[in-house]
């Protein structure tokens, strides 16, 4: 399955979609082969436009490294444009790498990949696309998608011609540069070796051969899909576990310690918290569940459903408990929100579990005071169904804990950012109303600070 790499490059590079994947993944092969000229691009003109702002402090994402590599690489061998049929035409190979959502309507709403952006981004390739061009789907995709794509491909002017690979992404948010610039492993699916050498070839600049894993296209794309379903499957079994403790006396850290000593199950993917978010775990499993209901295999579908099923739980169960110690009531209390993404270290909110979490008190008509380091307004807005505003069922954004913290009730702990790791806990407590309480869904807080300022703590997993 491994490869040693000596084809021929190819000289020019287009990415079709200029976002979380796109952008960091093409900022990296520019970087690290600067005999490749990249271009990205898309149609949305305000994005292109971020990635091109002199200011690298502006990129449209926000992950920790990217501005230097774009800093070293942009204008000289890695460009942003929204001239998409002129950069395919230019290219010999062209990545798809636009979104992937679940489908809102239609046949497998709720479930299904909606693929109107790859089918579109495709049949753009297919016209202006010249002579042979590798085609390559970065996106996270159902198992055969590729088929459809060399339907589409294939349905082009004579003189054209292609080849289509399976190359899944596995950055996480956060670390994308990290992941992208020492990835576990590259995945390459296809069927006609030479084009798998030729992508082999770019990852080889920087990547050993033994991490670069040749499959079929098949296993490629499930590959993907199925990496996704066991790490939130983790997620969610440990945050079972965490309720579980909190029922019993037990203390999932400790749990989760002892569990992942076992070199068998492993120490990583194992911090309880609010559930899991972002744009892909969920998407990917409900994928996952409509294909197994698709090939009939509902046992294997309703084993997964499960995973996102505890997941939803885990969070109205959060906004339920912080209610509960409130003496059964959130109405016009105040309630300090600190983090909004979906993980650290990014500015993505897609899915994120503070979203549930915060709906649920609005209904309740808690104010909710939210304070992330990287999270707009208007995101927080557009998430939330409402603008900020005052009064019962109200949010605000605020620069600070302790703003948030002013006449507050309680504080909840949704994002693990490092800034929320070490607070003057006994600042905090003096402008809270009193009882005060830490809901640290996180488990990162300094308890015993809190405890010693006179806050109630409540950690996650803590009997
Ligand atoms: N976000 C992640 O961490 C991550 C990691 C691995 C894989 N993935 C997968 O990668 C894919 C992209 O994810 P993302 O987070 O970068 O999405 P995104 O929404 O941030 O970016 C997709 C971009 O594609 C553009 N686009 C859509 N159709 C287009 C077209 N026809 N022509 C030109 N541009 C077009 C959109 O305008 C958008 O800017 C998805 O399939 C996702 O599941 C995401
Ligand atoms: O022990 C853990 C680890 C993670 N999380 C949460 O799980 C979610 C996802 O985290 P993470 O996987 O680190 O970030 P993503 O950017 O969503 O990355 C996942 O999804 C990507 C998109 O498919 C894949 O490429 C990555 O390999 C996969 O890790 C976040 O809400 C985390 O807070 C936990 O609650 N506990």
């Amino acid at each position: 399955m491994t490869t040693a790499v000596s084809a021929p490059l190819p000289q020019r590079i287009c990415c079709i979609g200029a976002g979380y994947v796109g952008g960091p993944t093409m900022a990296v092969i520019a970087d690290r082969c600067p005999a490749i000229t990249v271009t990205v691009v898309d149609l949305n003109a305000a994005r292109i436009a971020a990635w091109n702002d002199p200011d690298l402090s502006r990129l449209p994402v926000y992950e920790p490294g990217l501005d230097q590599v774009v800093g070293r690489c942009r204008g000289r061998n890695l460009f942003f444009s929204t001239a998409v049929e002129e950069a395919i035409a230019a290219a010999d190979m062209v990545f798809l790498s636009v979104n992937t959502p679940t489908k809102t309507r239609g046949l497998g709403a709720g479930q299904a990949s909606d693929l109107k952006w790859v089918e579109a981004s495709a049949r753009t390739v297919a016209k202006a696309a010249q002579g042979h061009t590798i085609v390559v789907e970065k996106s996270t995709l159902p198992v055969r998608t590729a088929e459809a794509v060399k339907a589409i491909l294939g349905a082009g002017v004579a003189g054209k011609s292609f080849s289509v690979l399976s190359n899944p992404e596995f950055l996480a948010e956060g670390t994308a540069i990290g992941d992208l610039e020492h990835p576990d492993r590259v995945l390459i699916g296809g069927d006609d070796p030479a084009a798998i050498d030729v992508l082999a070839a770019v990852y080889a600049h920087w990547v050993s051969p033994e991490r670069i894993l040749r499959t079929n296209l098949w296993s490629s794309e499930l590959s993907k899909l199925t990496a996704n379903a066991f790490l939130a499957q983790r997620i969610s079994s440990i945050n079972g576990i965490a309720a579980f403790c909190e029922a019993t006396g037990a203390d999932v850290r400790e749990v989760a310690r002892a569990i992942g000593a076992d070199s068998r199950i492993g120490p990583k993917f194992l911090q309880a918290g609010p559930g899991f978010g972002g744009s892909c775990f969920q998407k990917d499993i409900l994928n996952l569940v409509y294909l197994c209901r698709h090939y009939g295999l509902e046992e294997v579908a309703a084993y997964w459903e499960q995973v996102v099923r505890l997941n939803t739980w885990q969070q109205h169960r959060i906004a339920r408990l912080v209610v509960t110690r409130l003496f059964g009531t959130v109405t016009g209390k105040r309630l300090a929100i600190l983090g909004f993404a979906f993980k650290a270290d990014t500015n993505d909110t897609r899915e994120s579990p503070a979203i549930r979490i915060a709906r649920d008190l609005l209904e309740e008509g808690a104010q909710l005071m939210i304070v992330d380091p990287k999270v707009s307004e208007r995101q927080i807005g557009l998430d939330l169904g409402q603008p900020a505003g005052e009064g019962e069922g109200s949010w605000r954004l605020v620069a600070s804990v302790e703003a948030a913290a002013l006449g507050a009730d309680a504080l909840l702990l949704l994002t693990e950012w490092e800034q929320f790791a070490a607070l003057d806990w006994m600042a905090i407590a003096a402008v809270m109303r009193q009882p005060a309480w830490l809901f640290d869904a996180r488990g990162r807080a300094d308890e015993a600070a809190a405890r010693a300022a006179g806050l109630n703590v409540w950690r996650i997993g803590q009997g």
